[in-house]
């Protein structure tokens, strides 16, 4: 039988910290509305989550995390600048992992503040990394924004732009767009052949699909304006190689970083951001010199960030998740904000892994 006492009294603990430290205790639901939240998750969690209905609400799913509906509750009713914190279970299908729990609990430290928005970022990972500190866990932070700022400086057009912007959650996938517009991979000769036929609806038979015929020539409009777009350069391509090959100590990674920036200007604004975040980390007393920075941290987690992530990790256990983990969600603000939007950091421990790993003390 699961034993609930033991990591729900550590949630507790773990919460108390929070609030004393300013934190508003929130108690999202269990049950969301699939309508309007189900979609913020991205492809990985919306596929995970477990989806059931109610006769008067329409689809509703078992909250997979809180940071959506702690959003989706600031935006309605909260004043700012806003810290809240909340401890519960969440709930995500595992269908990759059959070994991990289903439900577990999480506690979680969120942020809303437009004032200080690096201090924000070092703040969030300061007060998980000093709740965590007895268990001596390695610590990874990461910056989706110079990854998105590095394709959106690409020199193609927008639509592969958006693509690739789509695909950082996969790195695969990102891996494969990337070589097709650069020309490195060949176009699959099923593609080819649709592009190069005068009527690609000669033979396809009675529509039985839910896209429209006018949605199908759309669609073949735009992967024939893609094969006539000229590949990305094989410079800019190594560039982007090169930002998503760093992995050193925070100073270090800012250096090379710094480096890069010179060939590849998009990123100067992130990469000064990176700066002043480690600064601000070490304002909070964090050392830097055994702050792990990779580019790609972050490539497989929540799809709603867009700035910093970060990951508390047992080195030694490399066959769990992170026991804490976080990042920046801005665009998520606005998108439940209904015109409105606020910077927004936070992170979440998990106590159930404290717990596996022999606890905090
Ligand atoms: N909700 C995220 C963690 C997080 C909280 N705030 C920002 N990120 C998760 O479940 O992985």
């Amino acid at each position: 039988m699961i034993d609930r006492s033991a990591p729900r009294k550590l949630a507790s603990d773990l919460r108390a910290r929070f609030e004393a430290l300013g934190a508003v205790p929130v108690e999202p639901p269990f049950l969301l509305s699939a309508d309007t939240l189900l979609d913020l998750y991205g492809e990985d969690i919306r596929g995970r989550a477990y989806v059931t209905s109610d006769p008067a609400r329409g689809e509703m799913f078992m909250r997979p995390d809180f940071t959506v509906p702690v959003v989706q509750m600031h935006m309605a009713q909260g004043a700012e600048p806003a810290r809240y914190t909340y401890s519960g279970e969440v709930f995500r299908r595992q269908e990759e992992h059959p070994d991990r729990a289903i439900e577990f609990l999480q506690v979680g430290y969120e942020v809303f503040d437009r004032a200080d928005p690096v201090g924000a970022e070092a703040e969030v990972f300061a007060r998980i990394a000093e709740a965590l500190a007895p268990m001596g866990l390695k610590a990874v932070i990461g910056d989706i924004g110079l990854l998105r700022a590095a394709i959106e400086g690409l020199d193609t057009t927008q639509r592969r732009k958006s693509a690739l912007l789509r695909h950082i959650w996969h790195p695969r996938r990102f891996r494969a767009l990337l070589d097709r517009f650069a020309g490195r991979a060949p176009v699959p000769a099923a593609r080819e052949a649709l592009l190069n036929a005068a009527d690609p609806m000669a033979h396809a038979g009675p529509m039985i699909g839910l896209r429209s015929a006018a949605e199908i020539e759309a669609r073949i409009a735009a992967l024939r304006e893609d094969a006539a777009t000229a590949p990305i350069s094989e410079g800019q391509l190594e560039l982007i190689e090169a930002l998503l090959e760093v992995r050193e100590t925070a100073p270090y990674a800012l250096e090379q970083l710094r480096d890069l920036a010179v060939d590849m200007p998009s990123i100067s604004k992130a990469v000064e951001r990176m700066a002043a975040r480690n600064a601000a980390l070490a304002d909070m007393g964090i050392d830097l010199e055994t702050l792990s920075f990779e580019a790609t941290y972050g490539r497989t987690s929540m799809e709603y960030y867009d700035g910093f992530v970060f990951g508390l990790i047992a080195e030694d256990r490399p066959d769990l998740p992170p026991v804490a983990s976080g990042g920046r969600y801005d665009a998520l603000t606005s998108k439940l904000g209904q015109g409105r939007e606020i910077p927004a950091v936070g992170g979440v421990i998990r106590p159930g892994l404290v717990l596996d790993l022999g606890g905090l003390s």
